[in-house]
């Protein structure tokens, strides 16, 4: 996914200005930024829901995987139904899409609830579901708009041990937004820093740890001193903003 010199308005507001960021597969990129920034635009941009007014976003790839803050989830269909989703809308055969479906749902742990409906499920289940729902077309580009910030701290964590195995098993290209320091570098191999509208990125920085990452590497001195500097480029862009 490569965004060259990418500005967005919408009327008088300047939502983003002059952003440059390329990710490839095998790359999970964490976006933080003051609120209002420009951060769920830029997903909206790599989906493809939106063009930007100047600049050029190209994405090279067959699927793409989007995860919002709600779980979306039909509450009318079971957990199957609501992940087979992307297949019907894809027009697979029945039996292709229940197999993709079962696959992503046994990939996020929820094998055996199948059958269950979306208000039988803990908010990190349903958080789960709308994982695997994004899974089933193994997507190229997988985008994920602050999917863990209304999950309590246990469960979110949990959950970001989880996508960290995804990722290393699915190895696709990703961009997750988080207001979270700790969870940004925990999940990312790069932090991008968005200034306050219009977002400008003010800082892109490595993250210098392999994975799998044990969830007890959250207390490591390197981990600290990542976020650290996360913390100041972020205070550093707020004040941009004022
Ligand atoms: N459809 C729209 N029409 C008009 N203004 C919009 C539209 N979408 C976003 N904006 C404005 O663009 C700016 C960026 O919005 P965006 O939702 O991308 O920010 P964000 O960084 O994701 O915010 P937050 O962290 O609070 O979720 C905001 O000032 C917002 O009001």
């Amino acid at each position: 996914m490569e965004f060259a010199g990418v500005s967005v308005a919408f009327g008088g507001t300047q939502a983003l200005a002059g952003v440059d960021l390329t990710v490839h597969r095998g790359e999970m990129v964490a976006l933080v930024g003051p609120s209002g920034c420009g951060k769920s635009t830029l997903l909206r941009l790599a989906a493809g829901f939106q063009g930007p007014t100047a600049g050029t976003v190209s994405v090279t790839g067959d699927s793409l995987g989007y995860v919002f803050q709600d779980a979306t989830l039909m509450p009318w269909r079971s957990v199957q139904r609501n992940v087979e989703l992307p297949g019907q809308l894809a027009g697979l055969p029945a039996t292709e899409r229940r197999r993709l479906a079962a696959d992503a749902i046994a990939r996020v742990g929820l094998t055996g609830f199948e059958r269950h409906r979306p208000a039988q499920l803990s908010g990190g289940m349903r958080m789960r579901v709308s994982i695997a729902r994004a899974l089933t077309m193994r997507p190229d580009l997988y985008l994920f708009d602050e999917p863990f910030g209304a999950l309590d701290e246990m469960t979110r964590e949990r959950l970001g041990e989880e996508l960290n195995s995804l990722f290393v098993a699915e190895s696709f290209a990703g961009l997750f937004v988080t207001h979270s320091i700790p969870e940004g570098v925990f999940l990312a191999t790069r932090v991008v820093v968005l200034s306050g509208r219009p977002g400008r990125i003010v800082a892109d920085i490595p993250v210098p740890f392999d994975y799998p990452r044990p969830p007890e590497s959250r207390y490591s001195p390197e981990f600290a001193a990542t976020a650290a500097t996360v913390s100041a480029a972020l205070r550093g862009a707020a004040e941009v903003a004022v």
